[in-house]
């Protein structure tokens, strides 16, 4: 359903990315792992459409069996406009980062309903879906909360809600656990893992850490900007 393929990607004299290919499958969990500075979070930028590739192609979409090449149902998101791209962002991915992705000026259950809003949702049913999740996150009472007095594990799941309330195809994960301990990080991994299988989306999750990657479907490592497949990978 995600393809990227011979991916390449440089900021001035560094390659980040030197020829990646990776796919993630309909409805899989793929974590993608590997050195410091390897290219995990370029590659999933490029594959998030955050950052175009210098090279190479991502492939989103249906691949219908006997389509051919190009399935009417697949879109090549290096092609796509800086709009179309947004527009994709915005209704089609969510996306959960390490760090400071609320709004500090929003309350939480605004910030949790923002995509919905964002969307053209009234406010009011976006406010109540909202309220749901606040109530699933074991986060009553703190509705009005701003982000910055959530502590980090309240804000993570907020965050993780507002990445999955307007429930994205794919959801990509950079380190979404990296500043909680183990057990705010289990929670976080947990409701990512159960909405994403849920609602049958998939999610590329980049992490450095064995116990988050233990969640997924597979691992893949990423070695000097290419992906290394392990032994006995699909
Ligand atoms: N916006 C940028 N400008 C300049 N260099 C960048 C930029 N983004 C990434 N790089 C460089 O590209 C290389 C790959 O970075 P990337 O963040 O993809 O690695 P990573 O594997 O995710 O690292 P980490 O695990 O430390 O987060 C690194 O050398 C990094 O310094």
């Amino acid at each position: 359903m995600l393809e990227g393929r011979e991916l390449s990607k440089s900021f001035g004299r560094t390659r980040a990315l030197r020829g990646a290919d990776v796919r993630v499958a309909d409805g899989e969990i793929l974590a993608v792992m590997g050195p410091s500075g390897s290219g995990k979070s370029t590659l999933l930028h490029c594959l998030g459409g955050v950052l175009r590739p210098d090279a190479g192609e991502v492939r989103f979409g249906e691949v219908r069996p006997g389509a051919g090449e190009a399935s009417c149902g697949e879109v090549r998101l290096d092609r796509l406009s800086d709009r179309e791209l947004s527009r994709l962002r915005r209704g089609t991915f969510g996306f959960v980062f390490q760090f400071g992705q609320l709004v500090p000026e929003l309350p939480l259950i605004e910030n949790i309903a923002l995509p919905l809003l964002l969307a053209g949702r009234s406010r009011r049913p976006a406010l109540a879906e909202a309220a749901d999740w606040v109530a699933r996150l074991g986060l009553d009472g703190l509705w009005d909360r701003l982000p910055g007095e959530l502590s980090g594990g309240q804000a993570q799941l907020a965050a993780v809600a507002r990445a999955l309330i307007a429930g994205p195809r794919v959801v990509f994960a950079d380190e979404p656990t990296g500043s909680l301990d183990s057990v705010a990080a289990d929670e976080v991994m947990e409701l990512l893992v159960d909405t994403v299988r849920a609602q049958g989306a998939c999610m590329v999750l980049v992490t450095h850490e064995p116990r988050v990657a233990a969640f997924a479907d597979r691992t893949v490592t990423v070695r000097d900007g290419r992906v290394v497949q392990p032994v006995g990978a699909r």
